[in-house]
């Protein structure tokens, strides 16, 4: 049984840390700021500010409930139920992915085509296949006012979520949902054809860290036996919802970038741009179709 927690903020982050670090969670500091401020309605300010503040013993109950959560492998966005994603929080439910910082990397590859498409045709309509959280849509729609969006996803439940991120964020009014097998449902043209979709292996997937394996959903994860079969269908049917001068752009694992490129070029695309991650490593692909 874990010591009881103090009630007054300093001590409560600084025994949160301790627990997380004696457990040996990556980033302690980080995940019992997170905690301690979801679970307490506090700030990082009110902490350095008045640090003997009393936190009551329901937010401690939760605090404590969370670290055990954390410790036992759960990871710390799944806890508090959102993640940020482009400046945008967004809630989670069990068949979203857990929307990454290399995904925002897709949102600023497209971004300066959608604005120049909204302003020269006063909208841009995007189709953002595999949705998810929403994330990629919802935050070219945050970004750009005449921007439009459908997101697609296999999963009902994903598409709940998108929509009430959509709606909490006021962007619903330009989001709309549809539950489709990528293009089976899909009607219409799009100026962008945006998917971030499932990429690995499905023999890799028992080697992933525990976090992503056990709390991603599967769903979200399994591209296939060689990881690639998402773009196969993607590049085979992309072309009759398309507008003329649109662009496709999608997410690719590290090391699938010419196997990617050489599916959409037999397609009948030619790629415009490859975009790295904070990593370095290549992580977006965009193209265009050469009708
Ligand atoms: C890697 S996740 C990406 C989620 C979100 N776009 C993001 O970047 O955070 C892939 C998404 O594709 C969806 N998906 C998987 N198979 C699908 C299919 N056949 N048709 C449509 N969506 C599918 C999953 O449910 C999941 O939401």
């Amino acid at each position: 049984m874990a010591d009881t927690l103090p009630d007054a903020l300093g001590p409560l982050l600084r025994a949160a840390r301790q627990r997380l670090t004696e457990a040996g969670v990556n980033d302690p500091a980080l995940d019992a700021r997170l905690i301690v401020e979801h679970f307490s309605a506090t700030t990082r300010t009110q902490a350095i500010a008045d640090p003997e503040r009393k936190v009551g013993p329901d937010a401690v109950a939760a605090i404590d409930a969370a670290l055990r959560r954390r410790i036992s492998g759960e990871p710390v966005h799944r806890i508090l139920g959102y993640r940020e994603f482009h400046g945008l929080r967004l809630s989670l439910s069990p068949e979203t992915l857990e929307p990454r910082p290399d995904t925002e990397t897709l949102v600023e590859a497209v971004l300066p085509f959608v604005k120049a498409t909204a302003e020269r045709q006063g909208e841009c309509r995007i189709l953002d296949l595999g949705t998810g959280t929403g994330a990629i849509a919802l935050a070219l729609l945050d970004a750009v006012p005449g921007a439009v969006a459908t997101g697609v996803d296999i999963s009902q439940d994903a598409l709940t979520t998108a929509l009430r991120n959509a709606g909490d964020l006021g962007l619903a009014g330009r989001f709309k949902s549809l539950q489709s097998d990528w293009f089976e449902k899909v009607s219409g043209r799009y100026h962008v054809i945006a998917a971030n979709p499932p990429y690995i292996p499905t023999q890799d997937i028992e080697n992933l860290q525990d976090e992503v394996r056990d709390f991603d959903p599967r769903k979200a994860l399994d591209g296939g036996a060689d990881g690639l079969s998402p773009y196969r269908i993607i590049a085979a049917e992309a072309a009759g919802f398309l507008d003329l001068k649109g662009i496709i752009a999608v997410e690719i694992g590290h090391t699938q970038r010419d196997e990617v490129t050489d599916i959409f070029s037999t397609a009948g695309y030619g790629r415009t741009a490859v975009s790295g991650d904070l990593g370095g490593n290549d992580r977006v692909l965009v193209f265009e179709h050469r009708f």
